[in-house]
């Protein structure tokens, strides 16, 4: 298998982009005593996450999306100089600092606050309407959040949901990198539909889609540059309506020219995620990137379940491999609604594979491998040890996200391509067939798609969660 692998966490070595820092600067510089007790911070904006007035003293907790932990800033109520802002500070508001002075405050649970001096200046620079929606007193939810496209990232849970995404994507680029994986950006528009099922978004001119799959793209990279990849944006037509379905959704596909056994394309795409696991759970900054356990919405995971969930995908032994054939079998023998062979598994079969038989407590993650020809794309290649199926794999996980990825040995035999593609194809795809002409090496890929990724490693229930704007077949886009 892969040798281990050490991730770095990124340090800069590098110039500072922006002048203001960011509160998570701050609470880093703080921890390494680059910044230390009575160090004065000359400017930072933000925003007001809530507001405490007592007699004396009023605390503000801070926040700018850049850490799950707030600010504190303590201002004196008997300061002449913030008597008239006072009674205006409201919470959503945008707010500017200059001159605040740095109190370490090392027996507390947060490391310093802002305290004032005679310099110190607050004003206020974006004011909030009066029925602000997030200064409710109610506990929010997330299908409320969802609903709220311009505020739900000033929520403490949203915005860890985007540092995730990007954390999460930087891992995957540092590991697939690392080993000598290039990543390549092959087009979004294109003329084939790859899957065969033609569910594709057409656009003006008529005979262009936009992709549902980059597959096609990669192999010729693939062939060229031996390992290669994208985080790419692919779009479905589906009328599918259901917590695992968008239009619109980003998809990890990788071509390597490496990857022609079909046991070595499982092992890599179980690796990739085992490895991404081990990443998460040994990053540094992780506690400030995931969501702050006193502003969770109801129905989420908290700091602890989230790692649990990471642990559990890194431990191989949760990780199991079946053929299709044996699924089917189990699925026969302790399954009310068994599938025949032949027929696709419905994700309700997937599910009682990967979260009731193999896993009841927590759930399995169930690499099912070489389906029936007759469902499969054309492009999948056809098992030297029997032809009526193909050298391929889904991968299912628990957590109510079923297929998270597929993939497969690619055919490389033209007459078995062009028996495969059919007389009926929708598209041209004789380039597809003539790349086998022009020193073809065997290969092999998957995708993963990143939106059910992110939903279970983040315990979301919804993938519209876990992308920043979603876009599904039946709602108007209205922005
Ligand atoms: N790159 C892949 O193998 C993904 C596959 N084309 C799919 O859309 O499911």
């Amino acid at each position: 298998m892969f040798p281990k692998i050490v991730i770095k966490n990124f340090t800069s070595r590098y110039h500072s982009l922006t002048k203001l820092p960011t509160i998570n600067q701050l609470f880093h510089n703080v921890a390494n005593k680059s910044i230390k007790d009575k160090d004065i911070i000359p400017e930072l904006n933000c925003h007001i996450q809530s507001i405490k007035t007592l007699k004396n003293v009023t605390f503000l907790d801070l926040f700018d999306g850049t850490s799950s932990h707030p600010l504190k800033l303590v201002i004196d109520n008997n300061m002449s100089t913030h008597k008239d802002i006072l009674n205006e500070l409201k919470m959503g508001q945008a707010i500017s600092l200059s001159k605040w002075t740095v109190v370490e405050t090392p027996k507390r649970t947060q490391q310093f606050e802002l305290s004032q001096n005679s310099d110190s200046r607050i004003e206020i620079l974006g004011k909030v309407q009066e029925d602000y929606p997030l200064q409710s007193k109610q506990k929010l939810t997330v299908p409320y959040l969802r609903s709220i496209p311009l505020l739900k990232y000033k929520s403490n849970y949203f915005a860890s949901l985007i540092r995730f995404r990007s954390l999460l994507q930087s891992q995957l680029i540092e590991i697939l990198t690392s080993q000598d994986f290039i990543m390549c950006n092959p087009p979004i528009l294109t003329s084939n539909d790859t899957e065969g099922n033609n569910e594709t978004f057409k656009t003006i001119p008529k005979n262009l889609n936009l992709t549902v799959s980059t597959q096609l793209h990669l192999e010729i990279l693939a062939q060229s540059l031996k390992n290669v990849f994208t985080i790419s944006p692919c779009f479905r037509a589906e009328m599918s309506d259901t917590g695992r379905h968008l239009a619109e959704f980003w998809m990890l596909e990788l071509e390597s020219t490496n990857l022609y056994k079909l046991e070595d394309l499982l092992d890599c795409v179980k690796y990739l995620i085992i490895n991404t696991a081990e990443s998460l759970l040994s990053y540094k900054n992780i506690d400030s990137i995931l969501p702050n356990d006193n502003l969770l919405p109801s129905n989420t995971l908290n700091k602890d379940q989230i790692k649990e969930r990471w642990s559990h995908v890194a431990n191989p032994d949760n990780w199991k491999h079946i053929t299709y054939t044996e699924a089917v079998d189990i699925l026969k023998e302790h399954y009310q609604n068994p599938p025949t062979w032949g027929e696709s598994l419905s994700s309700e079969q997937e599910k009682f594979l990967a979260e009731s038989y193999f896993n009841k407590d927590k759930g399995a993650f169930v690499l099912i491998s070489q389906y029936p020809t007759s469902i499969k794309p054309f492009y999948m290649k056809q098992c030297p040890a029997n032809d009526k199926v193909v050298d391929c794999f889904d991968m299912i996980f628990p957590g109510g996200m079923g297929e998270v990825a597929g993939g497969s040995i690619r055919e490389v035999n033209i007459d078995t391509l062009q028996k495969a593609i059919g007389p009926d194809k929708t598209t041209d795809l004789d380039w597809y067939v003539d790349l086998r002409r022009l020193g073809s090496l065997p290969r092999g890929g998957f995708g993963i798609g990143m939106e059910r990724l992110i939903a279970y490693l983040f315990g979301l229930q919804n993938v519209k969660d876990a992308i920043p704007f979603f876009r599904v077949m039946k709602d108007k886009i209205s922005f």
